[in-house]
């Protein structure tokens, strides 16, 4: 799937939203990839366009080589998506044979069942089930019909914990079987521990794109961070290997991508107090890659 300089805008002139503005992004077949934001960061809108639920005003989505609606039209996508349709008052078994009827060449319907962990529901009523089961019963759906991707648009936000891992573990054994997976979801845990590569939106483009490891290390691997004790944040910007400073609770909280050098440095300016060396975490590179003013370059590790 391939986004190039996509523009989707909402409103009239006057309360413009640039929802997806200039997105760049090519996804290859068999790769599972999260899409992270902010709230409003266009994932939602990013979705419908490669889905051919909305045109973009400018540039090109285009979905296994085709216009998305086609694509979809031709059972090559499932999706799931936020919605609020109404469960239907029927079994599990008999919505998922209506769903694949639907389709070219569905999946068996026992397959679908059984890829999406809801074997056991199959003759249960589909409105009777709780939310972690309905969630898995939809993820049935998109597969139903054998798609070469599967889009899900924050596919576990209802789910505890419990529910969560084992709808994991049925989407990881959709993609093993060489299928293409774009999720998106504010876990950056999940994100870390279910992608092979993370896209990370702000503001309707692509900020950053690579592995979790690449997107830690973008913000600066490390994390020093020193009691302030008084003096001032003056110059701790220009140490070596720093890429970013803040100030929480006394303490300077130094992003760098050269821990030992910036070390050195504090310690010949006499700046050790209560000093703490560690690495930055997905959350750290997430907050200061989406931070309200931090600025669109681009983070790129090679796919
Ligand atoms: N149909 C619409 N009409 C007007 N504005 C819209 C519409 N859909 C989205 N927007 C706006 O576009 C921006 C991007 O929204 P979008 O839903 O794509 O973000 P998101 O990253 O999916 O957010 P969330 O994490 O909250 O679901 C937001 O400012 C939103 O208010």
């Amino acid at each position: 799937m391939e986004f190039t300089a996509a523009v989707k805008t909402f409103g009239r002139a006057g309360s413009t939203v640039r929802a997806v503005d200039g997105m760049d992004l090519t996804v290859g077949r068999g790769e599972t990839v999260a899409l992270l934001g902010r709230n409003g960061a266009g994932k939602s809108t990013a979705i419908s366009l490669l889905l051919g639920l909305n045109d973009p005003d400018s540039g090109t989505v285009r979905l296994l080589g085709r216009a998305p609606d086609r694509a979809v039209r031709a059972g090559l996508a499932g999706a799931m998506l936020q919605d609020g349709r109404p469960i239907p008052r029927v079994t599990v078994g008999e919505l998922i044979r209506f769903v694949a009827a639907l389709y070219p060449r569905p999946l068996p319907v026992a397959e679908a069942l059984a890829l999406a962990g809801v074997t056991e529901y199959a003759d249960r009523r589909v409105d009777k089930l709780s939310g972690g089961q309905v969630q898995r019963v939809r993820f049935a759906v998109a597969l139903a019909g054998d798609p070469e991707l599967v889009v899900l648009d924050e596919p576990t936000a209802a789910l505890d914990v419990e529910a969560r891992r084992a709808f994991w573990v049925s989407i990881r054994s959709f993609a093993e079987r060489g299928r293409t997976v774009l999720f998106s979801t504010h876990h950056l845990e999940e994100a870390d521990g279910n992608a092979d590569r993370i896209v990370v939106l702000h503001r309707g483009r692509v900020v950053a794109d690579g592995s979790g490891e690449a997107i830690k290390r973008s913000a600066g691997g490390g994390l020093v961070s020193v009691d302030l004790a008084g003096r001032s944040t003056a110059g701790l910007e220009s140490l070596p290997g720093v890429v970013g400073v803040e100030v929480r609770g006394g303490r300077a909280q130094l992003r760098t991508d050269d821990s030992d050098a910036t070390v050195v440095e504090l310690a010949r300016i006499g700046a050790v107090r209560g000093l703490q060396v560690g690495r930055a975490t997905l959350e750290d590179a997430f907050l200061s890659l989406t931070a309200p003013t931090a600025a669109a370059d681009t983070v790129k590790e090679a796919a």
